[in-house]
């Protein structure tokens, strides 16, 4: 593993993006570095190994581009949590709150396995309204949330509170402007 890496100096900082008053941390400079990226998976694996966990759930968008090389490295089963309208078959739906604004999370009926235990990854972890309506979901339909996994974290919206429980980890840590 890359010792260290400095993730603060690749991430973007957008001011106003996607709407006023918001500081958006732009993920995308990580990609555009593959030492950084290759140090995140190597981050996320080592925070997932020795772990009791069935399956990794990656949330969309930018969750799965984090997500989906954790699970190969793992040799786990990926499952996709979606926003409405873009998963065929029958399907599990949650609304949340959001930073700014609100929105759903879905999953195939399918890719709930009762008694399996789930890692849940995403890229950013804010208020954590996200990952706790897909846990809701996972645990709703028999499954156990094994823990959380996060590139980045800003804790200052509260994600500790909306996701005790369970374990959160995240690599990069933001305490707000
Ligand atoms: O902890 P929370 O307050 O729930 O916020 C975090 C979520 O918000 C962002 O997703 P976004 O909806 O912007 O979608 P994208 O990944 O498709 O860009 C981010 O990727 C997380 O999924
Ligand atoms: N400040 C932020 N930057 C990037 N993605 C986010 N998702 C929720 N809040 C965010």
């Amino acid at each position: 593993m890359d010792t260290n890496y400095d993730l603060d100096s690749v991430i973007r900082k957008v001011p106003d993006f996607p709407k006023q008053g918001v500081l958006y941390y732009d993920i995308t400079g990580i990609l555009a570095v593959p030492e950084a990226f290759r140090y995140c998976i190597d981050r996320l694996e080592a925070l997932s190994r020795g772990r009791n966990i069935d399956a990794i759930a990656a949330i969309e968008a930018r969750g799965f581009v984090f997500a989906a090389p954790l699970a190969e490295r793992l040799s786990l089963p990926l499952i996709l949590v979606r926003k409405p309208g873009k998963l065929p078959n029958k399907t599990y739906k949650k609304r949340f709150d959001l930073e700014y604004g609100s929105d759903m999370v879905c999953v195939q009926e399918v890719d709930i396995v009762p008694g399996t235990n789930v890692l849940l990854v995403d890229d950013l972890i804010a208020t954590g309204g996200t990952l706790q309506a897909a846990a809701a979901m996972f645990k709703e339909h028999g499954a156990h949330v094994e823990g959380f996994l996060g590139v980045i974290g800003l804790p200052f919206l509260d994600y500790e509170k909306n996701l005790e429980g369970h374990p959160v980890d995240v690599l990069q840590v933001y305490h707000g402007e």
